[in-house]
């Protein structure tokens, strides 16, 4: 599984984006440590606040599957410049993968950028500042 395979099954998941009311669908692949591959859309709610980025459903569909070793990410949507992941999904990343986590942002254009969780989010909130404050 390569970067365009992964960007590939992000767009095919982008067709299933639940958009009534933004109509602006996005899709999300991750690639595993374990070769596994799950893809996520975004989910809207009637209650706006209630969506759920394409990102975060990828992540969370992983890690219900047991799994949380994440390899490479890559997310499309139909924007100018390759899609940006919004904070909340730079937090969760943050919190599965490794700071220098590849992350593919791509358009439907052909246009990509590779980035990295941590050039995302710099100097973010982790577990390790928890366990330093004796919150474990
Ligand atoms: O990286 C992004 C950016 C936005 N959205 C969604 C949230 C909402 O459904 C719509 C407009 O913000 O796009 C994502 O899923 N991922
Ligand atoms: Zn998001």
């Amino acid at each position: 599984m390569n970067g365009e395979q992964l960007i590939e099954l992000a767009k095919q998941a982008r067709e299933k984006a639940y958009v009534p009311y933004s109509r602006f669908p996005v899709g999300a692949a991750i690639l595993a440590d374990d070769g596994t591959v799950v893809t996520g859309c975004n989910i809207e709610n009637a209650s706006y606040g209630l969506t759920n980025c394409a990102e975060r459903t990828a992540i969370f569909k992983l890690v219900s599957e047991g799994k949380k070793d994440i390899q490479l990410v890559a997310v499309v949507a139909d924007t100018p410049r390759p899609v940006s992941p919004c904070g909340m999904c730079r937090q969760v990343l943050a919190e599965f993968c490794s700071p220098d986590t590849k992350v593919i942002l791509s358009n439907l254009n052909g246009q990509t950028t590779v980035t990295t969780v941590a050039e995302l989010l710099p100097y973010s909130f982790s577990k390790e500042d928890l366990n330093d404050a004796g919150h474990t």
